[in-house]
């Protein structure tokens, strides 16, 4: 199975060792990338400003030698690509009527697809550009004849794919990218998903970092992919040094970036998500509006449509190069999307989700003008990040962390073990603790209700678990009516997704909950990083460990004959899962089998995903191809069945871009639809 055939596009750029002032030999270098870069599925090809003949030419570029060597060497090159589909963007000097032109010609098969020429020529410092070239707007025409073909002329080129939905390419070249209103933008705000910038920039210190910000911060504000291919080794060093910069960024994140100071030819590729781009342009409404402002200029633009065919047919040795081959993800698809990856800014992000938590409950409880909380502390992850957030709140608003009433509250299953890591937790964090056996309510209640359990049966279906729920809570609630303060609620982001909670009288409730936002796979990175800052005594932490450690469970029916504790993630499956398919479906919109694919590539056995050392998680595992199509599946139906309980839940600060389910917040839902056409989509794998 092809990436093309998930929404992705395989782009490359490709940074040849130039000799500067000869042709012929940068056709050559290009030829061969160009094949290389198709053999290895690319849809598209970028090679750096001026590359035929190359950047630093100064003078020698209004030589009319030079100039037919050139038009030789794009001859070579248009002959070279025949059989070739993906679109090959090159760069060279073009006379065009009397002016002579610093372009990008766009190639595919053997054909000229269009002519860019570029609209801003930097005369400043190292550059003379105005001395030899002429501008963009300084064209009278909009076609040309290149190599005997009439073809498109103009910065106005959308060059458009007729078989490959969302792909639409924009070149310019290189200052283009760097004034203010890049002709790029209103390609964007056009419809072009891909920008491109052929480019000859040569490299001072400190222009690493800003050519990462420029391009990065242009691909987020066009929310497009973008393609930058600077110029490498061989560019004249008469005054200048060059570093074959090449970055390939998307929607504000950098995809693959080259070796910069390389001394041999490279190519960059990655594989960028044209789904991702149209489900947020289509959410960005403000942008529809700004292209709104600008239609007269934007229904100007002339789209140039062309097709990639045969993508699906041909193979890695064909002759005629096809994408089928492109079958492994060539991006890095992060394995838990909530988690902030990598070590480097692990406190920082940390530290935020923390802030925005406390900041949260602080702001409550200011506003209703109490000063204390009441927690249920079972002595599982939920109930401890909330505790812990809960007690950082009341030290930075200077109120005693005795105003933290505590209550834990066995009830028929729950275990010794976590039993004592509550009472652990409670005494060693100072906060008021105490033990309320619910056991007695519950029987009031089973009794009541004629439940066979009153009569000795052992029968623990949902009313028997949710019955000790529901005597938490309401005991909770009571509580808070009694001493003066709220409920905080505990509940996660995941659990609300899967609908794994008690509805209305139960832990769905609460007068204000922190965890609302937090998936479960975050909620055991904080905890574990709030070990890592050395802030708890030694008798807390080792609590905090153990309570990582220990399988996940709602602690609702007694162990079985066999003594093992009734597991959440046997009966809902792995929350590492679930946050990935969570993430995918309500941040993106993927389709289910968009999902399983990209699941596959980052928890398959062959994973695509970062390497294990960079995510700081304790987990290893992997799963095979049905394992994640049967818990998607099962979370595909909890996650529509449950809407009805994200619908009334409790307020809660949002934590992450992709982290809130709150109605008001970021996910609005019937409560009474149907999974079927979802379910359906996944089945349609098969
Ligand atoms: N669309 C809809 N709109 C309005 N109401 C709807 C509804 N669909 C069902 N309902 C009603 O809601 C009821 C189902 O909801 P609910 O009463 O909550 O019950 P239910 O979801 O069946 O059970 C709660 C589940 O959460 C688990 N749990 C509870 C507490 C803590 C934890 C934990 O580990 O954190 C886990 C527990 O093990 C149990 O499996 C249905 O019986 C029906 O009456
Ligand atoms: N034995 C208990 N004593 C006090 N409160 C409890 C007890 N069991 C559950 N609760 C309350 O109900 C909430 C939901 O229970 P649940 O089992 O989902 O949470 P948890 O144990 O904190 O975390 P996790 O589900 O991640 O293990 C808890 O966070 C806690 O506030
Ligand atoms: N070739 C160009 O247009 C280079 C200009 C650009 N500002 C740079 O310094 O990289």
């Amino acid at each position: 199975m092809s990436v093309y055939d998930h929404g992705f596009v395989r782009v490359s750029g490709a940074v040849p060792v130039v000799r500067i002032a000869d042709p012929r030999a940068n056709a050559e270098a290009t030829i061969e990338l160009m094949r290389r870069a198709a053999a290895d599925g690319s849809a598209l090809i970028v090679f750096p400003e001026l590359g035929l003949c190359g950047y630093s030419i100064d003078d020698l570029v209004q030589q009319d030698a030079l100039l037919d060597g050139c038009l030789e060497a794009l001859a070579a090159v248009v002959e070279a690509s025949r059989g070739i589909r993906s679109v090959v963007a090159v760069g060279l000097p073009l006379v065009v009527g009397d002016g002579l032109f610093n372009t990008a010609v766009a190639i595919q098969d053997g054909v000229i697809l269009g002519v860019v020429p570029k609209s801003y020529l930097p005369n400043y410092r190292e550059f003379y550009e105005q001395r030899y070239f002429a501008a963009a707007r300084d064209a009278t025409v909009d076609t040309c004849v290149v190599l005997g073909q009439r073809v498109p002329f103009g910065p106005d080129l959308l060059f458009t794919a007729a078989d490959l939905p969302g792909f639409v390419l924009h070149l310019e070249v290189c200052e283009d990218g760097w004034v203010p209103i890049p002709p790029s933008v209103p390609a964007a705000l056009g419809g072009a998903t891909v920008l491109a910038n052929l480019s000859g920039s040569p490299v001072t210190v400190g222009k690493e970092a800003y050519r990462l910000s420029l391009c990065s911060s242009h691909s987020a504000r066009c929310v497009a992919a973008h393609l930058y291919v600077a110029a490498g080794f061989g560019e004249s060093t008469t005054d200048l040094a060059w570093d074959g910069d090449a970055l390939i960024t998307e929607n504000g994140s950098l995809l693959a970036r080259s070796e910069r100071f390389a001394m041999d030819s490279q190519i960059i590729s990655a594989d960028v998500d044209l789904d991702r781009l149209r489900q947020e342009r289509m959410r960005m409404i403000s942008l529809r509006d700004q292209a709104g402002d600008l239609s007269a200029e934007l229904k100007s633009l002339r789209r140039i449509e062309f097709a990639f065919d045969g993508r699906d047919t041909a193979a890695v040795e064909s002759a005629e190069p096809g994408f089928a081959h492109a079958d492994s993800l060539r991006r890095t698809v992060p394995r838990f999307p909530f988690v902030p990856s990598g070590l480097a800014d692990r406190d920082e992000r940390c530290a935020e989700v923390g802030h925005i938590q406390v900041q949260g409950l602080a702001a409550r409880l200011r506003s209703t003008g109490l000063d204390k909380i009441v927690i249920g502390v079972s002595g599982g992850l939920d109930s401890t990040l909330a505790l812990l957030v809960a007690v950082d709140t009341f030290d930075r608003l200077g109120l005693p962390r005795t105003n933290i009433l505590a209550y834990t509250m066995p009830g028929f299953a729950t275990g010794g073990a976590t039993l004592a890591r509550a009472h652990v937790l409670m005494d060693t964090l100072g906060v008021s603790g105490a033990e309320l056996d619910i056991r007695p309510s519950c029987e009031q209640m089973l009794a009541d209700l004629g439940h066979p359990y009153s009569r000795g049966e052992k029968v623990f279906d949902v009313t028997f678990e949710n019955v000790q729920a529901g005597e938490r809570t309401s005991h909770l609630f009571r509580l808070a009516n009694h001493h003066g303060g709220i409920v905080l609620g505990t509940g996660d982001l995941s659990e609300l997704a899967l609908g794994w909670c008690t509805y209305g009288v139960g832990d769905q409730m609460s007068h204000y909950n922190v965890n609302s936002s937090v998936p479960k796979t975050l909620v055991q990175h904080q905890i574990r990083w709030m070990i890592s800052t050395g802030t708890y005594a030694s008798e807390t932490t080792a609590a905090l460990v153990e309570i990582l450690e220990d399988v996940i469970s709602p602690e609702l029916i007694p162990p079985g004959e066999d003594g093992a504790v009734q597991s959440t993630e046997d009966t809902v499956g792995p929350y590492e899962l679930h946050d990935f398919f969570l993430y995918h479906l309500t941040r993106y919109g993927n389709r289910p089998s968009k999902i399983a694919y990209l699941a596959q590539q980052t928890w398959g056995p062959r994973s695509r995903g970062l390497p294990w050392d960079s995510e700081a998680v304790e987990s290893r595992n992997s799963y095979d191809d049905d394992t994640i199509e049967h818990w998607l599946g099962v979370f595909l139906k909890r996650f529509m069945g449950n809407q009805f309980k994200r619908t009334a839940m409790p307020n809660g600060p949002k934590i992450g871009s992709g982290g809130s389910l709150s109605p008001r917040g970021d996910w609005r839902s019937p409560s009474d639809a149907s999974a079927r056409v979802w379910l359906d989509q996944l089945r349609s794998m098969e």
